[in-house]
């Protein structure tokens, strides 16, 4: 049996689940529950903080795990992202009082807050500055007005936290983070782990594509696949009407809306949308 770790809160957890829900595999039900097994697909889910992930992966005990590429950063441990799962997108940067400090250059020196050591430790040593550096749990945004340090860093999805607490952001993100599958090492070729994956890059698909279908005039046909050459390549099927074809292709979701502008300009009609519930390509 396949074993993979889980986020059992936090913002990881509901759309962790969603996705494997979308790729075919069982859930639990009660978010109290700490295993579910998936008989049918041979898999069994563990629930852990997503903190921890990294290191049952990382020590063998599980196979694969969800979690956010800040934390498998902040642990150190030498497990690698198999895929990124193209959810919980934030970014982890430096914050402080507005005034106080203009460049990330002058971080040496200071004292940082954190609820991820590994990652401002990471950040130190590569650029070469020595500084204290604070372990917090969370609530971080607090630390600077409270006394305890000058400067935070921390996730930021909105920004809506470090304004209410009268920070600014310092310099370029220390880290681009989103929710990732890891494992011990690269991604196998086959067995259930492959299958997981292949599933897991389906749902992505699905997610991030549509399929527009079109009726076009046969010698406009050139000039309206060149908006939608597809994966591999449109399909063109005859319509009844003399001098018209049908064709339909995948698209990029956040661009069918330019995509179908276009196509309607040219003179396509019947330009349909239909989602994609799930794909292997
Ligand atoms: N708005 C957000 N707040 C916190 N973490 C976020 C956010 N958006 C994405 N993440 C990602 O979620 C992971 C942190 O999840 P974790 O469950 O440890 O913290 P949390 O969601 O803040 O929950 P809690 O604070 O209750 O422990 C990180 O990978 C982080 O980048
Ligand atoms: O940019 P924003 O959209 O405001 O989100 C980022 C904030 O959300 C999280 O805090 P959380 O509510 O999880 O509390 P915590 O600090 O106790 O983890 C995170 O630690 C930041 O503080
Ligand atoms: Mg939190």
């Amino acid at each position: 049996m396949l074993r993979i770790a889980i986020p059992n809160k936090g913002t990881l957890s509901a759309p962790a689940a969603q996705m494997l829900r979308d790729a075919g595999y069982r859930q639990r039900t009660d978010p109290k529950d700490l295993v579910c097994r998936d008989e049918a697909n041979s898999v069994e889910f563990f629930y852990l903080r997503p903190r921890d992930i990294a290191t049952y992966v990382g020590s063998g005990d599980l196979d694969l795990g969800i979690t956010g590429r800040d934390l498998l950063v902040d642990s150190g441990v030498p497990a690698v992202e198999v895929l990124d799962l193209s959810f919980g997108g934030a970014t982890f940067r430096w914050a402080a009082p507005a005034g106080t400090l203009t460049s990330a250059d002058q971080i040496g020196g200071r004292r940082i807050a954190t609820a991820y050591p590994g990652v401002v430790e990471r950040y130190l040593e590569e650029n070469e500055l020595k500084a204290d550096v604070v372990r917090l749990d969370g609530a971080v945004e607090n630390a600077v007005r409270l006394g305890v340090a000058d400067v935070i860093a921390d996730v930021v999805e909105t920004g809506t936290t470090l304004r209410q607490a009268g920070l600014v952001t310092i310099g370029e993100p220390i880290l681009r983070s989103s929710a990732i599958l890891i494992g011990r090492g690269p991604a196998p070729e086959s067995g259930p782990a492959a299958q997981l994956i292949r599933r897991l890059q389906g749902v992505l698909v699905a997610r991030s594509f549509v399929m527009l279908a079109y009726d076009v005039r046969a010698d406009l046909l050139e000039n309206a696949t060149a908006l939608t050459p597809g994966i591999e390549s449109p399909t063109v099927s005859p319509l009844h009407r003399e001098g018209w074809v049908a064709v339909q292709a995948m698209v990029r979701r956040n661009d069918v809306h330019r995509i179908m502008d276009e196509l309607y300009e040219l003179g396509a009609r019947a330009i349909l949308v239909t989602d994609i519930s799930n794909c292997r390509l």
